[in-house]
């Protein structure tokens, strides 16, 4: 850690520690929103909620089960019923449906596909939106959550509010890198771009909302992106 994220993590210990603290970021596909959030979330000491991992599970669920998919009415119920579970431990990543471990499942090709049918469903949004307050709540509020209308919708009222953006050619190349370079060009596109145009219909999270504090990306490396995130929490702090 550099001297400089290193007092911002101090800071944050020992003058913030139980007060609130919500940190929240959106930002679309590959712009460093999952790796970013968790690696603050441990250096906060706070919790860490993924969203997006949420919109994935019931995605598996539905398939698993045989929900129409196409059908809003039937998305919406299972949005409801299903047993979801997500830990928010910086340091384990697990999500479980009705007991069973889908935390690798989730991130298969056929989840990413077919994700933006319960994003864009509005009555399943309203479900999921409702459980990732309850969750902000349970965390004490210092928490930071990631996704694509957590600034806007989910928590307008965090203490530090970000969108994380990067150019389309940044994004793309590091979604090649993280699958190992195992998707043809045009996979990607359609899991990264094709994804977000989908998703954008519904919730907007190309521009930033008032008060929201815009970080690119594009330039910078991980270490950088961390740095300039806990430079706007240092700076809200204050
Ligand atoms: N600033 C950055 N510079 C270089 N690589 C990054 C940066 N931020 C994130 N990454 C890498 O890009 C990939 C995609 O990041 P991820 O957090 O999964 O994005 P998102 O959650 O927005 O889709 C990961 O492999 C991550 O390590
Ligand atoms: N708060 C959120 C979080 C995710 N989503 C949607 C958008 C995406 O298509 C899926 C999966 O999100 P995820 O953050 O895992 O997507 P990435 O693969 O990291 O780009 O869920 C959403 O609509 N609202």
């Amino acid at each position: 850690m550099t001297p400089a994220a290193t007092e911002a993590a101090t800071d944050m210990k020992t003058y913030r520690l139980g007060k609130p603290l919500v940190v929240a970021i959106d930002g679309p596909s590959g712009s460093g929103k999952s790796s970013v959030s968790r690696e603050t979330a441990r250096r906060l000491h706070a919790a860490y909620l993924d969203t997006g991992a949420m919109y994935r599970a019931v995605t598996w669920y539905c398939l698993k089960t045989g929900v129409a998919m196409q059908e809003a009415a039937e998305v919406e119920k299972a949005s409801r019923e299903v047993d979801l579970q997500i830990s928010t431990h910086p340091d384990h990543e697990q999500v479980t449906v009705s007991g069973t471990d889908v935390t690798q499942a989730i991130r298969e090709p056929e989840i990413s596909s077919a994700v933006s049918a319960v994003a864009t469903t509005l009555g399943a949004r309203a479900e999921l939106i409702r459980r990732q307050q309850q969750i902000i709540a349970d965390s004490g509020r210092r928490i930071v959550a990631e996704g694509r209308d957590i600034t806007t919708v989910v928590a307008p009222d965090a203490e530090v509010r970000i969108l994380l953006t990067a150019s389309e050619e940044a994004r793309l190349r590091r979604r090649g890198l993280q699958l190992g370079g195992t998707q043809s060009q045009q996979d990607l596109h359609n899991q990264v771009i094709g994804r977000d145009a989908k998703d954008s219909t519904v919730v907007s999270f190309h521009e930033a909302a008032d008060g929201v504090f815009t970080i690119d990306s594009s330039d910078l490396d991980f270490e950088e992106t961390i740095e300039a995130v806990l430079a706007v929490v240092r700076r809200a702090a204050h």
